[in-house]
């Protein structure tokens, strides 16, 4: 079930680590977005077999979208190490975003991602520039450190995005929130639950399903809101707390268990996008 491929970027040493570039950061970001992409199962979401509750795109536009952004991640990173305002990161990024809805002929595959991953590969640019350990945990203080106020302030009352209506209709903060705060959930739900689950299985595909299903129990996705408002929110939490108490990745039927929430997600049409972000944002955060 496995259709995964780790490439061998991801498996950056220390010695190359002391020469992070801005080069080796956007690679690290293309890497860890394939890796979430091919994962699976991954209830809801787009994977090599199938395109979960979508039917707009498949695993083809991601990878479009992927080769679209190649060199974004770069970019931003350069831009990140002369500590520019938000303003100018928000310039890259939507240029970005125009990048991906050519390649995709106007879908959304990695708005989100943009989003995250520019931020976090300018502050790994701007953690280089100023003497930081290019540490997750660094990483992330530096976006709310740099940018928090900012990136709270850009939020236009008017905005007509998915995430802006949901954010009127229920008061939840998504994307903006978590990364004005440094991702929380990513350092604190995702990185843990990774760095535990590899520790036990050795299985780095293991780790991230474990790491999917931990972010998705907690997170307040706002695509899952947005698809399913709160009682879609409350099912996928519950399903995930539930795979988690039978042991998760560690239950000897956890591939079954997980295939079944596959189908009862898309027969929902649900699809937990932020989740998988923040899955995106921990592959990176752990490549660093
Ligand atoms: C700053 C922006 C990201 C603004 O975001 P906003 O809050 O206005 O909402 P959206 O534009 O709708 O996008 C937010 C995306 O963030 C992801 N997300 C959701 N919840 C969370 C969370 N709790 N934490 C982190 N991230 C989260 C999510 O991305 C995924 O979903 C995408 C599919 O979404 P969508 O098309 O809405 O949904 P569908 O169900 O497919 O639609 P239908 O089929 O029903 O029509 C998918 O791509 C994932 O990426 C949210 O979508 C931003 O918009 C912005 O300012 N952009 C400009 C670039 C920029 O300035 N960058 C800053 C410099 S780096
Ligand atoms: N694999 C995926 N499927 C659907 N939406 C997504 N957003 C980010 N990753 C996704």
């Amino acid at each position: 079930m496995f259709a995964e491929s780790i490439k061998p970027e991801q498996s950056i040493d220390h010695a190359s680590r002391a020469t992070l570039t801005p080069e080796k950061i956007g690679r690290l970001a293309i890497g860890a977005l394939y890796r979430e992409v091919a994962l699976a199962p991954k209830p809801g979401l787009v994977n090599p077999v199938d395109s979960g509750s979508h039917t707009d795109m498949d695993f083809s536009t991601f990878v479009r979208s992927l080769q679209a952004l190649r060199g974004y991640f770069p970019a931003i990173s350069r831009l990140g190490m002369q500590t520019p305002t938000y303003a100018q990161l928000q310039c890259c990024g939507v240029d970005a975003e125009q990048r991906m809805l050519q390649a995709t002929n106007g879908i959304n595959t990695h708005r989100g991602a943009i989003f995250n991953l520019g931020l976090l590969c300018a502050a790994a640019g701007a953690d280089i520039a100023l003497g930081g350990s290019c540490s997750a945990e660094s990483v992330s203080r530096r976006v709310a450190d740099l940018w928090g106020p900012a990136i709270v302030a850009s939020a236009k009352p008017g905005n007509d995005s998915h995430g802006a209506v949901v954010q009127r209709r229920y008061g939840s903060g998504g994307a903006r929130t978590e990364a004005a705060a440094g991702f929380p959930s990513a350092i604190s739900i995702g990185l843990p639950a990774y760095r535990a689950a590899l520790a036990q299985t050795h299985c780095p595909q293991q780790a991230a399903v474990q790491c999917f299903f931990a972010l998705m129990a907690e997170l307040e996705d706002t695509n899952l809101l947005w698809r399913g408002g709160h009682p879609g929110l409350d099912f996928a939490r519950k399903a995930a707390t539930t795979f988690l108490a039978r042991g998760g990745v560690h239950a000897p039927d956890w591939q079954n268990h997980a295939q079944a929430l596959h189908a009862k997600f898309v027969s929902r049409r649900l699809s937990p996008g932020g989740s998988a972000d923040l899955l995106g944002v921990v592959l990176f955060l752990e490549s660093l």
